[in-house]
């Protein structure tokens, strides 16, 4: 069963196609026209010469012209305007269906974008101008008949055989360009791969290599577009003849028609003039039935989608007081799609505020993950975390945002300056805020340094170092005095001096009764913690209190003593 959103889309949909079918037959009156006059021309002007019926006549031509032109503009139009509106809602109902409770909400994101281009492609595709032009041709076959039912079955049988070819014409050019678009897209990955990494490229003497990958996949890239391109040249020579040959068939039919008695009036004119007409829609679906297909089913997923969104219960997305801080993880477990193993396995957590925990632990055992997971942008196949109370997964995301602090791993800052990027891109950025969290993430003395300061362009020739590029993202997480910071891997690339910062801004933090979470592999920012964690088997297991860590020679040894498990929330 269709959902219901869905239902309304199409029969949306299904208006604007009819308007535009309707306008596509007002455009019959074109070949009608053009038949009509060329037959005055041949019975009123060659046979007098009167030049001021030929001028006539020549007038009506150009009024045809015009009008099939208009017909053809406003048609398009209506085409256009109707798939912008069914993209538009189609966007705001299947964005949030998709997002609300999947595991990977960034892919199902992607994929239902990607769906919704696909209908848009499909709906306002050349396709949709074919098929409504293929609506004309039993008007086109009519006309026809009326001179010879001969005329119109030549026409008819011209038409599939301009299918049949146009249909072959595609398959035979899909795959040279499926190959070519492969080994483009191969070329186009090693170039990028080389640019990230190509320091590493350079000091590996792995360029000639590299360049010679990327030579051949070229290669095979432009093999295919050249195989391709020679197909369809052939294919439109052929086409070409095969219009030629229908037209020449058209005359012959007349021929024989009048060899048998029969009388075919201006018939053979209007066989030469329209039987082409009737092949061409058909000749020119061919290459437009996979994105047809891939339309249908795209709509089909959405659909899905749809409807699975309408039976679940309604989550209103809410905004909540500031939060004081308490955040709940309850029973939270999660499995990545075509993984055998969960990778969070019935994780609790209780933080209250001003506490400050550390997850230790070999890469890879889901730290950052369940960062993610806090934030609420990283969805769980069961359980919920709470923040106060109030689920954040029904928390409205900008409203979220305001109340906690996040630094990934890979400092990406944008290419505003270095204030917008700490006012996390407000183009008016609340300098004081801005220099405060500056100075809170020891951020102040860096910044001061640049040679614009905070106006610095990140996207400009000041490449900022990667330190660097770490204590702004720093600055931006404690941007607003969040309740909840959680940083992966805050040190990750700061000397000992900026990990000393780091500590202090933790404390900080948590003396003003902020929450943190952090990850590290660094030992001495264990210290900054009042707990330590670890995971292990998607377990979350408590490692100690502080002053047992403080006394131990090395703190991450101990993620090798066995853990006592952390027991399930006693409240939310
Ligand atoms: N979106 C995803 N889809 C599938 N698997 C994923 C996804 N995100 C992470 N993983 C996998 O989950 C595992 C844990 O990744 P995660 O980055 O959370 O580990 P980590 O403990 O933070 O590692 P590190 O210490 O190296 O940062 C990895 O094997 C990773 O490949």
């Amino acid at each position: 069963m269709a959902s219901l959103a869905m239902a309304g889309l199409s029969a949306e949909l299904a208006r604007s196609a009819r308007a535009a079918a309707l306008l596509g037959l007002a455009g019959a009156f074109g070949p009608f026209a053009l038949v009509m006059l060329t037959v005055q021309f041949y019975a009123l002007v060659v046979p007098t010469g009167s030049m001021s019926t030929a001028l006539g006549l020549v007038a009506g031509f150009a009024l045809v012209a015009v009008t099939v032109v208009a017909l053809g503009q406003i048609r398009q139009r209506l085409l256009l305007a109707g798939t912008e509106r069914l993209v538009r809602r189609l966007t705001a109902r299947a964005l949030p269906a998709a997002t609300a409770r999947a595991t990977q909400p960034g892919v199902a994101a992607e994929q239902a974008l990607h769906d919704i281009e696909a209908v848009r492609r499909g709906v306002a595709g050349p396709l949709t101008s074919f098929a409504l032009d293929a609506l004309l041709v039993p008007a086109l076959l009519l006309l026809l008949a009326t001179f010879h039912w001969a005329f119109a079955l030549f026409a008819a049988a011209a038409a599939s055989l301009a299918l049949v070819f146009g249909l072959l014409t595609d398959r035979a050019t899909r795959e040279a360009l499926v190959e070519a678009n492969d080994a483009t897209a191969q070329a186009a990955r090693l170039v990028a791969d080389a640019a990230r990494a190509a320091e590493a490229v350079e000091a590996m003497g792995m360029l000639p290599a590299l360049v010679r990958r990327w030579a051949a996949a070229l290669a095979r890239g432009t093999g295919g577009l050249r195989r391709a391109q020679g197909t369809a040249r052939l294919a439109q020579a052929a086409s070409f003849t095969l219009y030629g040959i229908a037209q020449g068939g058209a005359v012959a039919v007349g021929v024989v028609v009048l060899a048998e008695g029969s009388s075919v009036g201006y018939g053979i004119l209007a066989g030469l003039l329209l039987t082409a007409r009737v092949m061409d829609p058909f000749s020119r679906l061919g290459g437009q039935l996979e994105d047809a297909a891939a339309a249908r089913a795209a709509w089909r997923r959405l659909d899905r989608l749809l409807v699975a969104a309408e039976a679940a219960p309604a989550a209103a997305a809410s905004a909540f007081p500031c939060p004081e801080g308490r955040l709940v993880v309850d029973h939270v477990t999660l499995v990545f799609p075509g993984s055998a193993r969960p990778l969070l396995r019935d994780v609790n957590l209780v933080l209250g505020p001003g506490d400050v925990v550390a997850l230790a632990g070999p890469p890879g055992t889901g730290k950052s993950t369940l960062l993610r997971l806090l934030l609420g942008i990283q969805g769980s196949n069961a359980g919920d975390v709470f923040l106060d109370g109030h689920a954040t997964a029904q928390w409205d995301r900008a409203d979220l945002a305001r109340h906690v602090g996040y630094l990934p791993q890979e400092p990406v800052l944008g290419d505003g300056s270095v204030a917008e990027a700490i006012a996390r891109l407000d183009e008016v950025p609340d300098m004081p805020a801005v220099l405060a969290a500056a100075r809170l993430a020891g951020a102040l003395r860096m910044v001061a340094g640049l040679p614009h300061g905070f106006a610095t362009p990140l996207g400009g020739r000041v490449a900022l170092s990667m330190g660097q590029r770490q204590r702004v993202a720093l600055a931006r997480a404690v941007y607003g005095a969040p309740r909840l910071v959680l940083l992966d891997e805050p040190a990750g690339y700061l000397d000992s001096e900026g990990e000393a910062a780091v500590m202090a801004m933790i404390g900080t933090l948590s003396a003003a009764g902020t929450a943190v979470v952090f990850t590290s592999h660094r030992e001495g920012l264990l210290r900054a913690a009042t707990r330590v964690m670890t995971l292990r088997d998607g377990m979350l297991t408590e490692l100690g209190e502080r002053r047992r860590l403080l006394a131990a020679p090395s703190p991450l040894a101990a993620l090798e003593r066995p853990a006592r498990r952390l027991a399930a929330p006693v409240a939310a």
